[in-house]
C-alpha cells in the first residue's frame, strides 16, 4: 500500500545549499528576516550587500508570486549582519510544507538563531484597520488539522526533537522589545498583538470561513508563516512574527468589497517605510 508521506527534503540538500552560500559570502548573520508580500524593500536598505538569486543556490525553490523577488540579500541593518529573504514560498504554489521552510534549516546551518517572519494578512478582528501592524502572539496551523506540517516524515535529529513544543513559538522578549520600538517611533496607535491563522490559499476566504475564524478567536488570516515558524522553533530559533493587515476580511453578505492581491501590495507599499523603521530600530537593540 502506498504510504502518504510529506516529501521530506534530504539532509544533504540543506547541507549543500548552506555550503554553497558559505562559499559565496563571508557574511555570517545570526538574524534572518523573511519578507512578506510586497515587504521586500527592507532588503534594499541593507548596507554592504551581497545578493544571491535563489536560482543560483543548489536545491533552493523558486518564487512564483508577484511581490516576492526571489533572492537572498546579506548585509548590515543598523550595524548588525542580517540575511533577508526577498520572497518566500507558499504551499499554494505547489510546494510541500517542508520545501516552503527549506531556507529556515539552511539559515540554521549558517548560524542564524533569530528569525523575523513578516507577512501580509487579512484582518478578522473588527477592531483592526487596514495598515495595522500585528505582532503575532500565537498561530493556528489550519492545514495541520489535516496532517500538513513541515516536520512530517522522518525526524532530522540534528535539527531538533521529534515532538517540539509550540506553546512558546513566538518569543515574548522579542515581542516586548518590538513593542518598545513602536513607542519610540510613534507607531503605537497602529500596533496590535494577535493570533494568526494560516490557510492553504490561493483562494481568499469565503464569508462563512471568515466568520468561522472569528468565532475561533483568530485576529488575522494569511497563507504563510506557519511552516517557517514551526521549522524555526524545531531548531530552537527565537522568533518574532509580524503581520501587516493589508485588507479587512469580508465578514458580511452586505459587503461589496472583494479581496485582491493588488490591495495587498498597495497597503504593503504604504506601510513599507514604517516597517523598515521598526525592524531597523529593533535589530539595533538585539
Ligand atoms: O507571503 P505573504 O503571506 O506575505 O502573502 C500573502 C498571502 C498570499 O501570498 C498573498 C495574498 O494576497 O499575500
Ligand atoms: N486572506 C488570506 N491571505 C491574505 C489576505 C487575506 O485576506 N490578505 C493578505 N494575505
Amino acid at each position: 500500500m502506498a504510504c502518504l508521506m510529506e516529501s521530506s527534503v534530504p539532509l544533504q540538500s540543506y547541507k549543500e545549499a548552506a555550503e554553497w552560500i558559505l562559499a559565496h559570502t563571508d557574511q555570517r548573520p545570526r538574524i534572518a528576516v523573511i519578507c512578506g508580500s510586497g515587504l521586500g524593500t527592507l532588503a534594499e536598505t541593507l548596507e554592504n550587500k551581497t545578493v544571491i538569486p535563489y536560482e543560483d543556490i543548489p536545491h533552493f525553490p523558486s518564487s512564483t508570486v508577484p511581490g516576492h523577488a526571489g533572492r537572498l540579500v546579506f548585509g548590515l541593518l543598523n550595524g548588525k549582519q542580517c540575511v533577508c529573504m526577498q520572497g518566500r514560498f507558499h504551499i499554494y504554489e505547489g510546494y510541500s510544507m517542508s520545501t516552503v521552510a527549506f531556507p529556515v534549516r539552511v539559515f540554521s546551518l549558517l548560524g542564524v538563531d533569530t528569525l523575523i517572519v513578516t507577512n501580509a494578512a487579512g484582518g478578522i478582528n473588527s477592531n483592526y484597520s487596514v495598515g495595522d501592524i500585528m505582532f503575532i502572539k500565537d498561530h493556528i496551523n489550519m492545514p495541520g488539522f489535516c496532517g500538513q506540517n513541515p516536520l512530517r516524515g522522518p525526524n532530522e535529529d540534528g535539527f531538533g526533537v521529534r515532538f517540539p513544543c509550540m506553546s512558546d513559538a513566538y518569543d515574548q522578549h522579542l515581542r516586548h522589545l518590538a513593542m518598545d520600538c513602536t513607542q519610540e517611533l510613534g507607531l503605537q496607535d497602529i500596533v496590535q498583538e494577535g493570533i494568526y491563522c494560516m490557510l492553504g490559499g490561493p483562494s481568499y476566504e469565503t464569508i462563512a470561513e471568515c466568520n468561522m475564524l472569528k468565532l475561533l478567536g483568530v485576529d488575522a488570516v494569511g497563507m504563510s508563516t506557519v511552516p517557517e515558524v514551526i521549522t524555526g522553533r524545531h531548531c530552537r530559533m527565537h522568533i518574532l512574527g509580524i503581520s501587516l493587515i493589508t485588507n479587512m476580511a469580508i465578514l458580511s453578505y452586505n459587503s461589496t468589497a472583494h479581496a485582491n492581491h493588488q490591495e495587498v501590495l498597495q497597503t504593503s507599499q504604504l506601510r513599507a517605510a514604517a516597517l523598515i523603521a521598526l525592524l531597523t530600530n529593533l535589530v539595533g537593540k538585539m
